[in-house]
């Protein structure tokens, strides 16, 4: 290791921050989670430290105490189980000091990609889901996040079969300017799905979420922003061509899956699955896109909006802002600007 005056900030911050949970910049929580990666240093070299506890809080209300922020001590965990993300359990919890409640996604540390933090910490937009610290307590890593009263996007098609096309489209949209704000920040989301999307009390907001599948991108010499490193697939039925190829992908791959999202949103079932048994991956490499599986009732620009991001080659298929703009032309020609006509809870639909 270099001499103290030899090491870089980063390293700087990293050997003051081990050990350690203090109120820190995002910056730091990304450091510091770089060292968390394949089960930290010291459940191999000290496995008896396995109760270490460091970390970064973002936000005041989360309050570390002596350096420490421990389950049952500082925060608990507080009512059910919220969801399971990829590779976690999330719950409710609330700091013990403050009261104040979130959500805290919990995971082994063997299952932690770094990538998870690296690629949300310091994006802040009002269709991606805030993050508000994370600690590891021995091989446990704990994430702090906004609490989404409303639940998932998953949660709701479970309950009422299949959304109304306005609501479909207002939700589509939110997610594409979730997706539009990533892929400005060079971040590819790589799992997007109605599981992902969250939703305020009310029904009227969406925030994208679980950046478990998440990697940076970075331009190659043709200045294409490919991603890079450990990939690990998202939803088989949301995969795009390329991820599928195992061809090294691009922003592109995450506006196919939304649009495979707008279909299991208009349907109450995902795409595929109901003319094709698994592996799908080989069919949706060889397949044409499932544009039958568009319904045949919805708006002609609903139906060019799915065709342009089911486009499968992703040179040709729109980017997430230009179908962002034609979802905003959409709902406006529909007559949609204050407020949908269909209530965000409404009766059940059988799944088509
Ligand atoms: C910013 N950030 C930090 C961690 C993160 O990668 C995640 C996640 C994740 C995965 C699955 N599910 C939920 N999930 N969260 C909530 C909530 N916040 O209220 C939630 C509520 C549910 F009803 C079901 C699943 C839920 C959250 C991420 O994105």
């Amino acid at each position: 290791k270099a001499p103290p005056d030899k090491l870089s900030m980063d390293e700087f911050l990293v050997d003051a921050l081990k050990g350690s949970v203090i109120f820190g910049e995002p910056r730091n929580l990304a450091c510091l989670a770089k060292t968390w990666k394949g089960g930290g240093l010291n459940s191999k070299v000290h496995p008896q430290e396995t109760d270490e506890n460091e970390g970064v809080l973002l936000i005041e209300k989360l309050k570390a105490v002596d350096y420490e922020y421990r389950e049952d001590i500082h925060w608990t965990k507080s009512q059910g189980l919220l969801g399971t993300g990829s590779f976690g359990e999330v719950y409710k919890m609330e700091d013990k000091e403050t009261g104040f409640q979130c959500a805290a996604k919990k995971m082994r540390i063997e299952h932690f990609r770094a990538e998870e933090l690296t690629t949300c910490t310091g994006l802040m937009h009002a269709n991606v889901l805030p993050l508000y610290g994370a600690v590891k307590e021995g091989l446990w890593v704990t994430i702090f996040m906004k609490l989404m009263e409303g639940g998932s996007l998953g949660q709701l098609l479970k309950q009422c079969g299949y959304l109304p096309e306005d609501r479909a489209l207002d939700y589509l949209g939110q997610t594409l300017k979730g997706l539009e704000y990533l892929h400005t920040h060079n971040v590819l989301h790589g799992d997007v799905k109605a599981d992902n999307v969250l939703l305020s009390g009310d029904g009227n907001h969406a925030v994208l979420c679980d950046f478990g599948h998440a990697a940076h991108l970075y331009p190659d010499e043709m200045g294409n922003y490919l991603m890079t490193g450990d990939y690990v697939p998202g939803t088989e039925t949301h995969l795009a061509p390329e991820v599928v190829m195992g061809k090294r992908c691009d922003a592109k791959a995450d506006v196919w899956s939304s649009c495979c999202m707008m279909l299991h949103l208009l349907n109450g079932c995902h795409p595929w699955v109901q003319y094709y048994n698994h592996p799908l991956c080989l069919k949706i490499a060889k397949e044409p896109p499932p544009l039958r599986e568009i319904p045949s009732s919805c708006h002609p620009s609903t139906a060019h909006i799915i065709r342009s991001g089911l486009e499968k080659e992703p040179a040709k298929r729109a980017s997430a802002a230009e179908l962002r703009k034609w979802g905003d032309d959409l709902l406006v020609g529909m007559g949609i600007v204050g407020g949908l006509k269909s209530p965000w809870r409404g009766e059940y639909r059988e799944p088509r």
